[in-house]
Parts: C-alpha cells; sequence; structure tokens
C-alpha cells in the first residue's frame, strides 16, 4: 500500500467518518433523508469528555443518525489567548466518540464557516444582556450565528445542548423560536467530577492545585442555595460566598446570581426561587455553574 493509499484507506476507516466540507456534509445528509431517518446533531468545540458524551448518549437515543460537530468558534471568543489556548484534541475526541457509533464528524475549518465577505450576525437581544452576556462582549451573538449556521448546514431534527451552559441553552432556544429554524432543542442534565466540579474542556488547563481548588464553587453555590431556601437574603449569603472563594483559591468572581424565569425565559426545571449562576476565575480560567434553588 502506498502511504496515499494508507491515508486514503485510514480516512475511509475512521469511525466516526470525519467531514470537512458543507458539500460532503449535505451530500450525505440527504441519503440518510433519502432513508427517512432522524438526524440529532451535537454542537461542541471538541476536546470531549463525558459531558459532551452525555450529549451523544441522548442524541443516539432519539435518532437515527448522529452528526458531532468539532469547530472552536473564533467569534464567540471575546479573549485571544483564551481561543489561543482553547485546547484541541480532534484525534483523542474521535476515539472517544468511536463506541458511540457517531456517523459524521464535522469538522470544518475556519475560511469553511467564514468565508471572505461573511458579514451576517444573528443577535438574541435581551437575555443576552445579563451573566456571562454581560461579562463576554459578543459571546452570545458568535454563539448565536454559529449554532444558526450548524443548524442550517445539518438539516438535523433535533439539537442537543448541556445545561452546563445554561444561559447559552436558552438563547439558542429562543433563536430557533424567533427564527422558525425547524429543528427541536433538547437541554441535557450538567454531568460532574466526583468531587461536584462541572465538567468542562477548560478544566484541562487548571493545575493539579487549581483543580484540587475548583470544586469549591459548587461548594459555595449549594451552601448559598441551601441558605436561599432557608430564607436568607440574596446579598448577604453572596458576600459571605464570595469571601470564601476568594479565599479558596479563586482570584475573581464575575457573578454570583439568583435569576428566575423572567430573567431566563427558561423552559428548564426552575424549582422554587429560580436557579443561581456562577462564573469565577482560578488560575486563569474562568468557570461557569448553575443550579436550581
Ligand atoms: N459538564 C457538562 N454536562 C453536560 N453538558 C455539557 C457539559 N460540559 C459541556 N457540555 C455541553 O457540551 C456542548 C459543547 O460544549 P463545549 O464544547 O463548549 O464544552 P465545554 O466543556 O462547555 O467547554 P468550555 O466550557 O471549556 O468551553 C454544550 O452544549 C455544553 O453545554
Ligand atoms: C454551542 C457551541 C458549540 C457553539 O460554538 C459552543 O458554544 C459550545 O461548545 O458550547
Ligand atoms: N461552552 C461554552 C462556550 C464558550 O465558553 O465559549
Amino acid at each position: 500500500m502506498t502511504r496515499q493509499d494508507q491515508i486514503v484507506f485510514d480516512h475511509a476507516a475512521r469511525n466516526p467518518q470525519i467531514i470537512r466540507s458543507l458539500r460532503d456534509l449535505r451530500t450525505k445528509v440527504a441519503e440518510w433523508r433519502k432513508d427517512g431517518a432522524r438526524i440529532g446533531v451535537v454542537p461542541t468545540m471538541g476536546a470531549l469528555h463525558d459531558g459532551h458524551l452525555s450529549l451523544v448518549k441522548a442524541a443516539k437515543h432519539d435518532c437515527d443518525r448522529v452528526i458531532v460537530t468539532l469547530f472552536v468558534n473564533p467569534a464567540q471568543f471575546n479573549n485571544p489567548s483564551d481561543l489561543d489556548s482553547y485546547p484541541r484534541t480532534e484525534d483523542s475526541d474521535c476515539d472517544k466518540l468511536a463506541p458511540f457509533a457517531v456517523d459524521v464528524l464535522y469538522a470544518p475549518d475556519v475560511d469553511q464557516m467564514y468565508p471572505t465577505g461573511f458579514a451576517t450576525t444573528v443577535s438574541v437581544s435581551g437575555l443576552t444582556d445579563v451573566l456571562c452576556g454581560a461579562h463576554r462582549p459578543g459571546h452570545f451573538d458568535g454563539v448565536a450565528t454559529i449554532v444558526t449556521k450548524l443548524f442550517m448546514q445539518s438539516g438535523a431534527d433535533k439539537a442537543y445542548f448541556g445545561e452546563k451552559d445554561f444561559q447559552q441553552l436558552q438563547v439558542v432556544r429562543r433563536m430557533t423560536r424567533d427564527l422558525d429554524l425547524p429543528i427541536e432543542v433538547i437541554g441535557c442534565p450538567t454531568v460532574r467530577e466526583r468531587d461536584g466540579l462541572a465538567m468542562s474542556s477548560r478544566n484541562e488547563r487548571l493545575s493539579d492545585t487549581a483543580r484540587g481548588q475548583a470544586a469549591g464553587l459548587i461548594r459555595e453555590m449549594r451552601r448559598m442555595a441551601e441558605g436561599l431556601r432557608a430564607g436568607g437574603g440574596v446579598a448577604d449569603l453572596r458576600a459571605v460566598a464570595e469571601a470564601q472563594l476568594l479565599q479558596d483559591g479563586f482570584t475573581e468572581v464575575d457573578y454570583l446570581d439568583l435569576r428566575g424565569a423572567e430573567d431566563l425565559e427558561c423552559q428548564e426545571r426552575l424549582s422554587g426561587e429560580g436557579r443561581l449562576f456562577a462564573a469565577a476565575w482560578i488560575d486563569g480560567v474562568r468557570l461557569i455553574d448553575n443550579i436550581p434553588v
């Protein structure tokens, strides 16, 4: 076998099949449509972990064909060094997807998604003014634009998103309704490490020490949620939680906020008062989390 044959062979035998061009994706989807297949899409930025794989499992359960997308979307990074240091691990991502019999890993390059002259933005107003929207200018415009493209490109029937990025899930639901996109958006629960830390690709960047301290975020959020349920005031409980986080290795708290359905137009579970949202920095990494109260 020549080296060229080997490359072609490896590519064909790859599980999942990797597709990089929109033309090839559309050809594949058209074949599936002829067979009446229900198609699911799981948008990701790669560096896959069990949180992503829970979305893949849900998609495999509901759909006949599953596309996982892998695209580190420059438009949603408000911080260039965050984009540069975002983990890129396509080979090991494929290995992690292999046991799930995902049909396609769609991994376009930046020119494919944003060709020269690209000039359109999808922007959801109101609910992007708070929480991560307030702290990451332009972030949700980048998310809404790329997710709209991924929905249109994949032509999927269902799309799967994690509640870990709860505000993102609400933004995607809103734009899907507002633009009449013919796709059902499914939210899946947050998957956590044994110590409670929400799984996240950015956790890989934490030093061992910071990784040990990072679960302090969910610990303080749970303590604050208990205090709220017991009738405590948000401001007092927040002050205590923030002070504890700063003592435990966190360097900055972007927000630690209770929000209700009226703020986020939630369809998800909102037991009692609402939901507690947090974003905080440790070891140069920004962690986010949310829990029902
Ligand atoms: N712990 C988790 N549990 C459930 N879903 C998750 C979890 N982490 C990420 N997801 C979901 O996976 C999808 C892709 O997310 P993404 O690729 O940004 O990974 P990530 O771990 O959130 O990375 P980061 O937060 O560092 O960008 C999103 O819908 C996200 O909500
Ligand atoms: C939805 C998404 C893949 C869009 O780039 C990203 O924001 C993410 O991974 O959560
Ligand atoms: N997981 C949300 C994508 C981001 O932080 O850019």
